[in-house]
This record gives C-alpha cells, sequence and structure tokens, in this order.
C-alpha cells in the first residue's frame, strides 16, 4: 500500500508515516530498514548522526534494492555540531552512503560545547550539560541555509521547538522558514496550540515517540483501546492513525518486522476508519488528566514548552 505525502513549504512531498531509528541497534536497524522498504513498502526513514547507526541504516537502503529517488531521508544535526553544519552534514551522508538528504533538522536548539569531555554529552564539572548559552540559534540556521542552497539537502527543519524559540530566536532572522519541527506529540502530549500555531506559519509538524517511546507505554491506553475494538484494530494502529489522520507526519520505531509490518498497515487503516468523532475523543484525552511528556532531557536551558517538567 502506497504512503499518502504531504507537500512542505517549498514543494517537496513526504510521505506521512515513517520509519524511525532512535535506540535501534546497529545489528537490527540494517535489517529492520531493509524490511520495511523491500517487504511493507515504507518510503520515509527518521535517521540522525545521534543515534550512532546511520551507516547500518544505509547498509539496510542498499540490501533493500529499493533506489535512493524513491526514499525520503531525514537525519538531524546533533547539539555539539551547531558551529560546523556543512562539516556534520557531510558526515551524515558519507555513513548513510547517500549524496543528498531529502530534510536536514536541528536536533534541538541547544549548542553543546564541541570542545568538551563528550563528543555527544559534554558535562561540566557538576554534572549539568555543557551548553554554549552565547551562541545564536540564528547562526545554526544560516548555514542550514547554506547546505540547501548548495543542494545538499531538499529541505531544512527544526526539532523540539516551542513557539516562543521559533518566534524569538528564528523566524525573524530566517530567509527560509523550516518545512518542519518534529516534537513529541502524542496521544498524551498532543501540544494542539503548537501545532495549530505551525499550521498557521506553513511549517508541516511531525510526531515522534507515537507510542510513548521505550516500552511502547501509551498501548495500554483505555481510549485507543476501546477504539481498536470498535474498528477491530490494534491500539497501536489507532494512536498512530490518530496523528496521521490529523495529517501529523507520524515517525514509529520498530526492529521488529511483525511490528514494522502491523504498524504501517494499521496506522494507514485507522486513519482512513477514523471518525471526526473518534478524533475529537482522541483529542480531549490528554486533557482529561493523562497529560504526559515521556522525552524531556536534562538540558538545564528554558525550551519554551508548556508541560515540560
Ligand atoms: N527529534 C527528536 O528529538 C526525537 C526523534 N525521535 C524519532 O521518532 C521515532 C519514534 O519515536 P520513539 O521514541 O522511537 O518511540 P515509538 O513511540 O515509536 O516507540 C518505539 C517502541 O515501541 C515498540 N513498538 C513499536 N511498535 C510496536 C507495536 N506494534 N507493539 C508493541 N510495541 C511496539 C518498539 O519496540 P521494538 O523496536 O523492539 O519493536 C520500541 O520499544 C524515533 O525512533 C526517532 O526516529 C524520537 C525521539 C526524539
Ligand atoms: O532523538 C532522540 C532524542 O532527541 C534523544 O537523542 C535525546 O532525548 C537524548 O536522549 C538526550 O538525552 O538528549
Amino acid at each position: 500500500m502506497a504512503c499518502p505525502k504531504i507537500k512542505l513549504n517549498n514543494g517537496v512531498e513526504i510521505p506521512v508515516f515513517g520509519l524511525g531509528t532512535w535506540q535501534s541497534k546497529p545489528h537490527e536497524v540494517a535489517n529492520a530498514v531493509e524490511y520495511a522498504l523491500k517487504e511493507v513498502g515504507y518510503r520515509h526513514l527518521d535517521c540522525a548522526w545521534a543515534y550512532g547507526n546511520e551507516k547500518e541504516v544505509g547498509e539496510g537502503i542498499v540490501k533493500s534494492g529499493v533506489p535512493r529517488s524513491e526514499i525520503f531521508i531525514t537525519s538531524k544535526l546533533w547539539c555539539t555540531h551547531h558551529h560546523r553544519v556543512e562539516a556534520a552534514l557531510d558526515e551524515t551522508l558519507a555513513n548513510l552512503g547517500t549524496d543528498y538528504l531529502d530534510l536536514y533538522l536541528i536536533h534541538w536548539p541547544i549548542h553543546l560545547n564541541p570542545n568538551g569531555n563528550d563528543p555527544k554529552f559534554p558535562t561540566r564539572p557538576d554534572g549539568t550539560r555543557d551548553v554554549l548559552t552565547d551562541w545564536k540559534l540564528k547562526d545554526t540556521w544560516s548555514q542550514m541555509e547554506a547546505v540547501l542552497k548548495k543542494g545538499k539537502v531538499k529541505a531544512i527543519g527544526v526539532s523540539n521547538c516551542s513557539e516562543k524559540v521559533l518566534e524569538e530566536q528564528l523566524l525573524p532572522f530566517a530567509e527560509v522558514v523550516p518545512a518542519v519541527d518534529q516534537l513529541e506529540i502524542h496521544l498524551y502530549n498532543p501540544q494542539h496550540k503548537l501545532v495549530e500555531y505551525l499550521s498557521s506559519k506553513g511549517i508541516v509538524t511531525q510526531a515522534y515517540s507515537p507510542l510513548g517511546s521505550t516500552s511502547s507505554p501509551l498501548l495500554a491506553d483505555e481510549t485507543a483501546a476501546e477504539l481498536a475494538k470498535k474498528y477491530e484494530l490494534q491500539p497501536a494502529d489507532i494512536l498512530l492513525g490518530y496523528l496521521v489522520a490529523k495529517n501529523i507526519v507520524t515517525l514509529s520505531k520498530s526492529v521488529t518486522p511483525a511490528r514494522i509490518k502491523a504498524n504501517y498497515v494499521g496506522a494507514l487503516a485507522a486513519a482512513a476508519k477514523l471518525t471526526k468523532e473518534d478524533i475529537a475523543k482522541l483529542d480531549g484525552v490528554a486533557a482529561s488528566g493523562k497529560q504526559k511528556r515521556l522525552i524531556s532531557p536534562p538540558w538545564g536551558v528554558e525550551l519554551g514548552f508548556d508541560n515540560w517538567p
């Protein structure tokens, strides 16, 4: 089954459902990617330098036999690389075995010390993250615009950016409006106001951790179970299809072949079946006392999100 696509603000089309690769172990991810592309029909992979498995994602792409031109590949600039976007991108391209990305994102609007005590998560002597507090996000963004102009990526965007960060640190200085903002969005953290704001700016919302991330806790939700029963689907299908039906680009991770297939087929089936009333019901679940953010790393800086612990 072909996956529906959404048009980004520069005309590039992105498949609405993609395979996540965070915490996919290198020895598992090549098979997962091969299976997803070759046996199921996925055409969208969400990657990042920080995941430490881009080389193996690239191997999976090659093994699948699916032409590069048919696959939408996203990667992300890690926090210790904000001062050298093109070099970091080149490393990612070499790892993935491709000469362009479809989408490149700033992973977090935070610059960590590139000369600190760790290449990925440098910390200060007191254990807090070694954030370069005087770095300007606009200086990262202008480098993102430069690699876009060079043709090394087809679209650029951000991740984990609140309205406050976009309004104060990026949009006033941007020549190119970000194509997407990739955020923690799911049944228990729907961020309705932020999604509406992004839509008003022509920025597509991408949802990460749609099942609740590690050990998929949202699968136990009662409303998802009830709707799954009604439509003879699985709770995972409802959690994923709910987002797809709202035209939110949904990124779901699995390294288990049966789940990789079930999630793709189920998400698209549920998106087609859920009614306006079902969506309204799902939209209200978090506000009924279940609001919960599951990904909130201890940056030690104010990111401007509601419900950040
Ligand atoms: N920009 C950012 O900061 C972030 C981006 N992301 C992106 O979003 C992607 C998805 O989010 P992620 O946090 O991985 O979490 P998900 O919500 O996709 O959940 C992944 C977990 O659910 C399990 N799972 C998947 N399908 C099923 C199923 N049908 N039944 C039961 N369990 C299932 C997986 O196990 P198993 O693999 O063992 O099958 C894994 O443990 C990431 O992989 C990454 O690409 C994620 C977090 C932050
Ligand atoms: O994409 C995945 C996430 O952003 C992840 O890379 C971070 O949440 C990281 O674990 C952290 O502690 O900062």
